[in-house]
């Protein structure tokens, strides 16, 4: 059923990703976008709903493993009784077709080596036909083909429903395989050089990661993070998905199984300022294009969540084919959170426009115009109930962040209208601002702890309040922030983290999840706001230690099992993790 979820090391292209498992499995591949059905499903299944492991013969796990620099190039090394070797792995940036690049290299002795690439196309569920040419081995079902370029001297047969290749590595030796996906129709695919693809996909990254303005003590960290963040950021739209899987469980066989595959406005709202204070502004440019798309048509029918391409339908299906990560069903693909009302994507929306401006980038003429619509509509229902960022499946409620974050949209507003003295109905924006922070401190505020609750008028803590303290809402010294602060840190604890709401909170869904690794790094800003410095310090170090090997973060985190949780690498916790790292190196 997949490797643990730590396990995986992620490969990407910038339009998908893959995942490769310590033990050289690529589990997961969807192609030709991070939202297409995959080829490989193993991760939320077995090798029969396709994989293709490469490594020594009979061997397990691979003894280390490493991003070649600071790419997304993984070398996975294997120390065997017959020598040693080393596989190179990468999806080079697209000229036309995607690929996934696989570079055996013989180290010490002489290793066998065995290749199994079991392609099933539809999220595991189509067995395709194989064919030989005279280089490649096709596989064709629908509308997909995949293409294996079989390197000279290797031995490649079909066996066991998929496609099996033997060879002896020796030191010297580099045995490069290639995997094509094109349309089916295609009957012909370009030939490539792998090692240039390798030289220029490490080029591509280091040059990328150059860019990097932090010069802080968590500085490894924060560039795996925003290497990451790139890599979850579709190139040809400026989209960035919340994380390239999909129903990778928050509770092992548990319901609690989402596909991320998609665009939220505010985990990429957040991703985007992150990006910003790592001074990387073309990505800001880029996603506040597809921000103007996406929402355009209809911009006061704002979703909290679009495709890549801004596509406005996700229709959530399941698909029972999968037994699950973990045996975690049911495994679900397309996203119902497309059609709730979240209300904080304003808020997150408009202090990114405001980040930006303030990064520089010039206000364009229609991004002012959204904001304004933006405004409007906000101003129109922000006394609504929503179903909150965190996307309770028990009907709407006056979530007590949704109203904080009301309030930022209206407050950034009003500071870029001050900055730039571009038209704006500044009075009605200031007046709306006025109204939600009066209303949030009259009813989000339990009157006898004085702490901020989870929705109006409930007793329930939630780490989303925490807000009110980040986002300026009030002055850190506020004792209603402080004392909310110190609520959340020992109300919510969970081995030490934080859950992002009270266990058994309703939220429509059954059994409990792990602790929320974006929500422990909210609490160590909260508090070296409030000057709590150095728990905030020990609280940022020990949540960002339980990156794998390789850095990366999942969304959840389960202190019994000391295991991640939920779909990875994800975004929230990477994007959480530098905002932190920024803030704490001051
Ligand atoms: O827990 C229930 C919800 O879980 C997902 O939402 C979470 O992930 C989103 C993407 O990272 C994030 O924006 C949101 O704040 C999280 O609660 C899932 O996508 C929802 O459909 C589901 O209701």
């Amino acid at each position: 059923m997949g490797g643990h979820i730590e396990d995986y090391a992620l490969l990407s292209d910038l339009q998908t990703a893959a995942l490769v498992g310590r033990d050289g499995s690529v589990d997961w591949l969807c192609l030709p976008r991070f939202d297409s059905p995959s080829c490989f499903a193993a991760l939320l299944g077995t090798p029969e709903h396709g994989a293709w492991r490469l490594a020594p013969a009979g061997a397990g796990d691979c003894t280390g493993r490493r991003y070649l620099g600071d790419t997304l190039v993984l070398e996975s090394r294997w120390r065997t009784p017959d020598g040693e070797v080393k596989v190179v792995d990468l999806m080079p940036q697209r000229d036309r077709a995607p690929r996934l690049v696989r570079i055996v290299e013989g180290v010490s002795g002489a290793v066998p080596v065995r290749g199994e690439l079991r392609l099933r196309f539809h999220h595991g569920r189509v067995d395709p036909w194989v064919r030989r040419t005279e280089h490649h081995r096709v596989a064709v079902a629908g509308p997909d083909a995949a293409w294996l370029r079989v390197p000279p001297g290797v031995h490649t047969y079909g066996a066991d429903g998929g496609t099996v290749s033997e060879f002896t590595a020796r030191p010297g030796t580099r045995v490069p395989f290639v995997l094509t996906w094109q349309p089916s129709h295609l009957a012909t695919t370009a030939r490539t050089d792998p090692e240039a693809l390798l030289a220029a996909t490490l080029a591509g990254w280091h040059e990328w990661a150059g860019q990097l303005s932090y010069r802080g003590e968590w500085r490894r960290a924060v560039l795996r993070s925003l290497l990451t963040l790139k890599a979850l950021a579709y190139e040809p739209t400026g989209g960035i998905v919340a994380a390239p899987t999909s129903s990778l469980p928050e509770a092992p066989g548990g319901e609690r199984n989402w596909d991320y595959r998609f665009c939220w406005l505010r985990d990429s709202a957040m991703t985007l300022s992150a990006l910003l204070r790592g001074g990387f502004r073309q990505e800001a440019a880029a996603w506040r294009k597809w921000l103007l798309r996406a929402v355009a048509g209809d911009p006061s029918d704002v979703q909290a969540v679009y495709g890549v391409a801004g596509e406005r339908g996700l229709p959530e299906t399941e698909a029972d084919w999968l037994p699950g990560h973990l045996g975690s069903r049911p495994v679900r693909f397309g996203n119902a959170a497309v059609g709730q009302l979240q209300l904080d994507v304003y808020g997150e929306v408009v202090d990114t426009l405001d980040l930006a401006l303030r990064a520089g980038l010039p206000m364009e003429r229609q991004v002012w115009s959204l904001l304004r619509t933006l405004l409007g509509s906000l101003a129109a229902r922000w006394r609504e109930p929503d179903e909150g960022l965190w996307e309770v499946r028990c009907g709407r409620r006056q979530f007590t962040h949704s109203k904080v974050m009301a309030w930022v949209a209206a407050d950034r507003a009003v500071r870029m209208a001050e900055a730039t003295g571009l038209p704006a109905p500044l009075e009605q924006w200031r007046a709306l601002r006025a109204a939600v922070h009066a209303e949030v401190c009259e009813r989000a505020v339990d009157p006898r702890r004085q702490v901020f609750v989870r929705s109006y008028g409930s007793q329930e803590l939630d780490a989303s309040t925490l807000f009110v303290a980040s986002t300026g809402f009030l002055p850190p010294d506020d004792e209603r922030v402080v004392r909310t602060v110190e609520a959340v840190q020992h109300g919510l604890d969970h081995g030490g983290l934080v859950r992002r709401y009270q266990d058994g909170a309703a939220d429509g869904l059954s059994g409990s999840e792990g602790a929320f690794l974006a929500c422990s790094f909210w609490l160590a800003d909260a508090l070296a706001l409030i000057g709590r410095r150095d728990e905030a310090r020990e609280l940022f170090v020990r949540t960002a230690s339980l990156a794998n090997d390789l850095g990366l973060l999942s969304e959840q985190w389960d202190p019994a099992t000391r295991r991640q949780l939920g779909n990875t690498p994800q975004a929230f916790t990477h994007v959480a993790l530098v905002n932190t790292a920024f803030r704490l190196s001051g």
